[in-house]
């Protein structure tokens, strides 16, 4: 099975994911960077269990990760504490290419927004599995939850890999198993305890682009 092949450090649990976005937000209902690219970790982690198909897709947010991290670690750090924080400095410091692409290709604000679209994926497909039931597919519900989400802001090629891809993801009881969680009941409450938070956080990154018109950017 999939979930075997991973190496002790490399293995997925759900459990870990959700307390990181659980630590995502401040009182003030600020989202932490350094915890938010952890949740993303964590999800990364279980992304390479499901196999090298995958690749191409872990590559791609290891490298977003990575450009966030280089922010969290570099001089001017302390401006990185929280999204809204990154997007002030960003914006007043004219860090960011606002309708294309020119001297700031890798701003953390666009950075961040791919992994924000994608959490909007993972929201959708964490309810899709929450509800089904134990004949539904995980590639069904994969794939209608990209194509509501990712797929309307990628191009043709990405969205023909992402959908050959999705097709060998695991069935819905070895899927579960790789959750790493317990027996299915568990999973589906683990999967509602979960999902408000990570809604949460989505909602509050969402609005906070909207306000700045920050939710295209090139
Ligand atoms: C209980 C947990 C169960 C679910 C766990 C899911 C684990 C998923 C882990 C990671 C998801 C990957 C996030 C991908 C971020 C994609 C960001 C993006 O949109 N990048 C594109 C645009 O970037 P720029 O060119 O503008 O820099 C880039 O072109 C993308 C390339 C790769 C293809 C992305 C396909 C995304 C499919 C997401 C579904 C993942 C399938 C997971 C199967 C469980």
């Amino acid at each position: 099975m999939a979930g075997s092949v991973a190496s002790d450090d490399q293995k997925f649990c759900l459990t870990e994911v959700l307390d990181t976005f659980k630590l995502c937000l401040s009182e003030n209902k600020e989202v932490y960077l350094e915890q938010y690219v952890a949740g993303w970790r964590g999800l990364v982690k279980f992304l390479n269990s499901l196999g090298s198909v995958f690749g191409f897709i872990s590559k791609d947010a290891v490298n977003k990760i990575q450009v966030l991290v280089n922010y969290l670690n570099g001089e001017n750090g302390s401006q990185y504490i929280t999204v809204q924080s990154m997007v002030k400095y960003e914006l007043d410091n004219e860090l960011v290419d606002l309708t294309k692409r020119g001297s700031h290709p890798e701003s953390g604000c666009r950075t961040l927004l791919r992994l924000h679209r994608a959490l909007r994926w993972l929201e959708l497909f964490l309810e899709r599995l929450r509800t089904s039931t134990e004949d539904s597919k995980t590639s069904v519900m994969c794939a209608e939850s990209y194509n509501e989400s990712l797929a309307l802001h990628h191009p043709w090629v990405v969205r023909k890999a992402a959908g050959m891809a999705f097709l060998v993801l695991p069935g819905r009881p070895a899927f579960f198993e790789v959750m790493n969680v317990g027996p299915p009941e568990q999973v589906v409450a683990m999967l509602g305890e979960a999902l408000p938070l990570i809604s949460e956080v989505y909602q509050i990154t969402e609005e906070l682009y909207a306000q700045h018109l920050l939710l295209d950017l090139p």
